[in-house]
């Protein structure tokens, strides 16, 4: 049986989760989709940095040649901005689905691939640039759907959660704290766009793009980060509160979605405050639903790499081409 041909481009903490969970699920995924899912090429800067991509897959730092080959579902996972939106582009100019985790790209040009890829009839999936392994976009879409979501409470950046527990908690220096975080896959590779609260607001416009009518701009009310907190603030802990890295989304205007990324205390019985280290979560407000609020591990290779897999696997079911 023909398989599902998946190209992935990037091979960092992301690309080889991808890569490990569809050789670790193969039997699964095939039961699931009556198809094998075989990853067919790798797309990176520097090959000689990858010994672990196996013969049978291409290994190359040129995006014609992964398109050469066939492929049904280009995964992106790679870093920026410009380039990753080119490649998607051009995979999705040559008929390939495409599943990504970039949330700085998404965030930037994610409205314009959804234009392209309706024109051409291809999914672009991006549930993994939120949030981790949350499951949010599609659960966001059909609360939306039923009625206006009007307030969004969230973390979501892991590193920044991480950083505050463990030097409130554990004692650590935020540089201890923020070396452990990249160590364990959950930093950007430039860490400074968790710090300084951007990696935040781009998930934060992600969602709040599905909120937003077509009448509605969106609108930055503050940015903040970790990069402008006094580390004794976090030290000397005020009574009954803890320092969160919240985002509020509110939608109650008529004119305007507003954000504000901004670490920020909040009362013990608040329902963000005992969310700690890399989990993230999501607290959704409408008039029928009350609140919901969905938690989970908001960075990582495992969560996000499943997040992507689930994409994938939604994908060629919404595929009558693919799905035989
Ligand atoms: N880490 C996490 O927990 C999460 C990350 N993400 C997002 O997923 C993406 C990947 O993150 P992560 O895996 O952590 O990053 P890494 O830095 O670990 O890996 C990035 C990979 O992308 C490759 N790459 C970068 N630029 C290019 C390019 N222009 N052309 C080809 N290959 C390129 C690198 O190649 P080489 O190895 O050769 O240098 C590397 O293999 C990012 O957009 C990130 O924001 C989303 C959710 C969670
Ligand atoms: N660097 C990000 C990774 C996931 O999106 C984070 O820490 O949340």
């Amino acid at each position: 049986m023909e398989p599902i041909r998946v190209a992935i481009l990037g091979f960092g903490t992301v690309g080889k989760g991808v890569y490990a969970h569809i050789k670790e699920e193969q039997q699964s995924l095939e039961q699931t989709l009556n198809r094998p899912v075989q990853v067919t090429a790798v797309l990176v800067n520097d090959e000689s940095k990858h010994r672990d991509v196996a013969n049978h897959v291409l290994l190359t730092t040129n995006m014609d040649d992964v398109l050469a080959q066939q492929i049904d579902i280009v995964v992106e996972a790679i870093t920026g901005v410009e380039s990753a939106y080119q490649y998607v582009t051009a995979a999705i100019e040559q008929g390939c689905h495409v599943v990504t985790a970039n949330k700085a790209m998404y965030a930037a040009r994610g409205q314009k691939l959804q234009e392209l890829a309706e024109e051409r009839r291809i999914n672009v999936k991006y549930d993994a640039s939120v949030a981790g392994g949350i499951p949010i976009i599609d659960t966001l879409n059909q609360i939306h759907q039923l009625e206006s979501v009007h307030r969004i409470e969230a973390i979501l950046n892991g590193t920044s959660n991480y950083i505050l527990t463990a030097v409130a908690k554990e004692g650590l220096t935020f540089h201890e704290a923020l070396t452990q975080a990249t160590r364990l896959g959950y930093a950007e590779a430039d860490p400074s766009h968790d710090i300084d609260g951007f990696d935040a607001l781009n998930k934060a416009y992600i969602l709040a793009n599905l909120l937003r009518k077509d009448y509605q701009e969106i609108t930055v009310n503050r940015r903040k980060g970790l990069d402008q907190l006094q580390l004794d603030e976090v030290l000397n802990k005020q009574t009954n509160q803890v320092l969160k890295p919240l985002v509020t989304i509110d939608a109650t205007s008529e004119s305007a979605i507003e954000i504000v990324v901004e670490p920020t205390w909040v009362e013990e019985n608040h329902p963000l405050s005992s969310v700690d280290g890399v989990q993230n979560a999501i607290v959704i407000s409408s008039d029928r639903l009350g609140s919901l609020k969905l938690e989970g591990a908001g960075a990582g290779e495992k969560p996000t790499a499943h997040a992507i897999v689930q994409d994938i696997v939604k994908t060629v079911k919404e595929d009558n081409r693919i799905l035989v």
